[in-house]
């Protein structure tokens, strides 16, 4: 188990375009929380990740949401991802049923196995993607806004360059 936060680099290239991304895994634990919460703020973008082969995992996430909308920027790019699909004949949370709890939130989503590699280097392309839209979109936008600050207040759009499925 994570004690605390534990701390990566991982560089993806997007049409020629290097992307460094600092990944940050906080831990689960009811009892880090204090520590994590302080860590939402400055995060452009958040992976919410369950374990489809266990329905409590599917069920917390309202709970998630609610740290997020309390301690993150409203501006943060969120994907939910289901993982352990390896462990198909376990399944305990429907595609069809997370995929719509995902668009409900404008969250995007994906499922992956990490013990087997699948789908998680898609995870962080299809994130470094939007994340580049949206500072590109940011920067246009302050331009021609002369008062705002970077990235305040700007909505998140889930539609455009990146097909995410
Ligand atoms: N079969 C399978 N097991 C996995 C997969 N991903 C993680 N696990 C296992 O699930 C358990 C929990 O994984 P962790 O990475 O510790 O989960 P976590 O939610 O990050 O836990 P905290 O760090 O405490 O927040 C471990 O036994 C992992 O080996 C996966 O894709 N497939």
């Amino acid at each position: 188990a994570t004690i605390g936060v534990d701390f990566m680099i991982k560089t993806v290239e997007i049409k020629g375009e290097k992307v460094k991304l600092q990944i940050w895994d906080t831990a689960g634990q009811e009892r880090f929380r204090s520590i994590t919460q302080s860590y939402y703020r400055s995060a452009n973008a958040l992976i919410l990740t369950y374990d489809i082969t266990c329905e409590d995992s599917f069920r917390c996430l309202p709970e998630w949401l609610r740290e997020i909308e309390q301690y993150a920027n409203t501006t943060v790019v969120t994907i939910l991802v289901g993982n352990k699909i390896d462990l198909a004949e376990k399944r305990e949370v429907l595609r069809q049923r997370a995929e719509e709890f995902a668009d409900s939130q404008s969250m995007l989503y994906l499922e992956t196995s990490a013990k087997e590699s699948d789908n998680v280097e898609k995870l962080f392309l299809d994130l470094a993607c939007k994340l580049i839209r949206e500072a590109k979109r940011n920067t246009l936008d302050n331009n021609d806004t002369a008062h705002s600050m970077p990235g305040e207040g700007k909505a998140i759009s889930y539609l455009g360059c990146c097909n995410t499925n």
